[in-house]
Parts: structure tokens; sequence; C-alpha cells
């Protein structure tokens, strides 16, 4: 169900961080084609060695990647194993994780904002129409390709990553982390996802995006007692977006809207949230 890539044709460049369990790198792999030599750049996603119990559900999310094409989904070449590491082979993207860039780039328009929203909001789609559950929306989990250049009428381009390591095999502090992204009925059941946990994480994804990437919960906040009380993230000033945000939000999940219905109210967000002015969220959060 993956293409198997032989380590010694795999080249580690420098470290780019690490995500939960794995480290990523920079790095190049190399493929001999009709007698030539090619050599193209990769992320190589690195399960911890002592997390390689879970191998299984990260070579998992390499299959799921590999077994689906779409343009907004990261492109998987496979994945390689070498003694006790485990490593899943990536197309580079460009610009790295969203979450990083949005706390970075402090003045991205509400156009743009609406623009990646509505890219996720297409992959979803497809996902859905695919009935595949990805179970791990965030923003992190969000690549930027391109970025915008509006001189030249360019406008960012994203993917969405894999869903790493299944969020069954974690442990309860880490799925703690996982909070407000994991949709509530998820904590209780975190092997029975639901495409509706999907639209719950695209509502907290879409926060982040029009938050510039601020941390949805002040880390005073115990999480836990977020999803006991029911409570929602701060609303935007933006009514129609709070809306959506608050529909994808609702503990109650078959009040979560289609993705026809979300793409539809993006829409009509788009033509009426053309003037930049609006303040989405006031600067407190
Ligand atoms: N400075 C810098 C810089 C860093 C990274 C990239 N590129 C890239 N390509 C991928 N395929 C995946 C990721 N990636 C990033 N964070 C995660 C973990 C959470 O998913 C995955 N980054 C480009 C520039």
């Amino acid at each position: 169900q993956f293409h198997t890539i032989k380590y010694e044709d795999l080249k580690w460049d420098e470290s780019l961080g690490q995500g939960s369990f794995t480290r990523i790198f920079k790095g190049e792999k190399t493929d001999y084609r009709d007698g030539e030599k090619h050599t193209t750049e990769v992320l190589l996603k690195e399960l911890d060695p002592d997390h390689k119990n879970c191998w299984e559900s990260f070579f998992e999310a390499a299959s799921f990647m590999s077994q689906i094409s779409h343009k907004h989904l990261l492109h998987v070449y496979g994945v390689s194993v070498h003694g006790d590491k485990n490593i899943m082979v990536q197309e580079f993207v460009k610009h790295g994780a969203l979450d990083l860039y949005l706390k970075r780039e402090k003045s991205l328009s509400v156009s743009w904002k609406l623009n990646v929203a509505k890219q996720l909001a297409c992959v979803l789609n497809f996902l859905e129409e695919q009935s595949i559950i990805h179970g791990n929306i965030c923003a992190k989990n969000l690549l930027l390709v391109r970025e915008e250049d509006p001189s030249q009428g360019i406008s960012p381009f994203i993917k969405l990553s894999d869903p790493g390591i299944n969020v069954a095999m974690l442990g309860k502090d880490v799925i703690m982390h996982r909070i407000p992204w994991i949709a509530p009925e998820s904590l209780a059941a975190p092997d029975n996802l639901t495409h509706e946990c999907d639209k719950w994480s695209f509502g907290a994804t879409v926060w982040e995006i029009f938050n510039n990437g601020n941390p949805p919960l002040q880390d005073n906040t115990k999480p836990h007692v977020f999803y006991e009380n029911k409570q929602q993230l701060p609303p935007s000033q933006w009514t129609e977006l709070a809306d959506l945000i608050g529909q994808c939000m609702s503990y109650d999940l078959a009040f979560r809207p289609s993705c026809r219905s979300i793409i539809r109210q993006l829409n009509s967000l788009v033509t009426s949230g053309n003037n930049d002015d609006h303040t989405v969220f006031d600067e407190r959060y």
C-alpha cells in the first residue's frame, strides 16, 4: 500500500524540529530512472525510536496519504525502514507548517485567511466524499506551498499533511493537548472517529487562521473543563464567521454543517468580507 525507499537512497540535511513522537529533517532522495540519477528535495519524518510501538499507526498515516491524491493533500513518496528507524518520505513543502507562519506573519489579510480556509474546506469535502477521516486537522498540519504575491495576483496555496500517529494510540496527556482541536465525543472514544470530528477540528483550525496562530486556550485554563462546561472559543466580531465556527464546533454533532454548507458559507463570507477593515477578533485574543 505504499512505496518502500532504500535507506541508502536517502540523505539527511538539517533538522527542522519535531511533531508528536516524530522528528523532521530536510533531506534528499535519489532515484535511478531510465539510467539517469535524479535527486529530489524531501522532508524526512522519523518516528522516535522510543515510540516504535506506534510504527503501524505511523505507516498507516503514510499509506493513508499514498492511497489518495488531491492537489491540497501532501504527497508522500513512501517509507523507509532501517534498523529501529522508521522514516516517512514526504514532498518538501517550501514554507513549512501554517501555525508557525501565522505566528510570524502578522499582517495577513482577511482575504488571505478566507482563501486558505476555503482550500481546507475543499480537501475536507474531498476526504468526506472518499469516506476518509483525517482525525488531526489543525494549523500545525497545514503546509504552505506558496505564499501570496498580491502584486502578481498570486494567492496562497496550502496542503493538508498526514494525520500522524492515530489519536487512539496516544496517551491521555497527549490527547489533552489536542483540546480544542479534537472533537469532544472523541475524547471518550478516540478509536471511533467520524467525519463530524473533522468538522469540529476544521472549526478550531479556522479560528486559528483568523487569530494569527494565537493559542485558542489560555494556558491557565484546564483543558478538560473546556469540554465539561461546553465552552466555545472566543467568538469573532465578524458574526457570519463566528456563526460558521460555532456550527462546526457544536457539541451536538448533528448540528455540524455538511461540507457543502461549509463551502457555501465561506463563499458568502468572501463576498461580504472583501473590505479588509474587519477587526475579526479584537487584539486581546
Ligand atoms: N524553516 C523552515 C521550514 C520547515 C519545514 C518546511 N517544509 C515542510 N515540508 C513538509 N512536508 C512538512 C513540514 N512540516 C513542518 N512541521 C511539520 C510537523 C507538523 O506536521 C511538518 N515542513 C519548510 C521550511
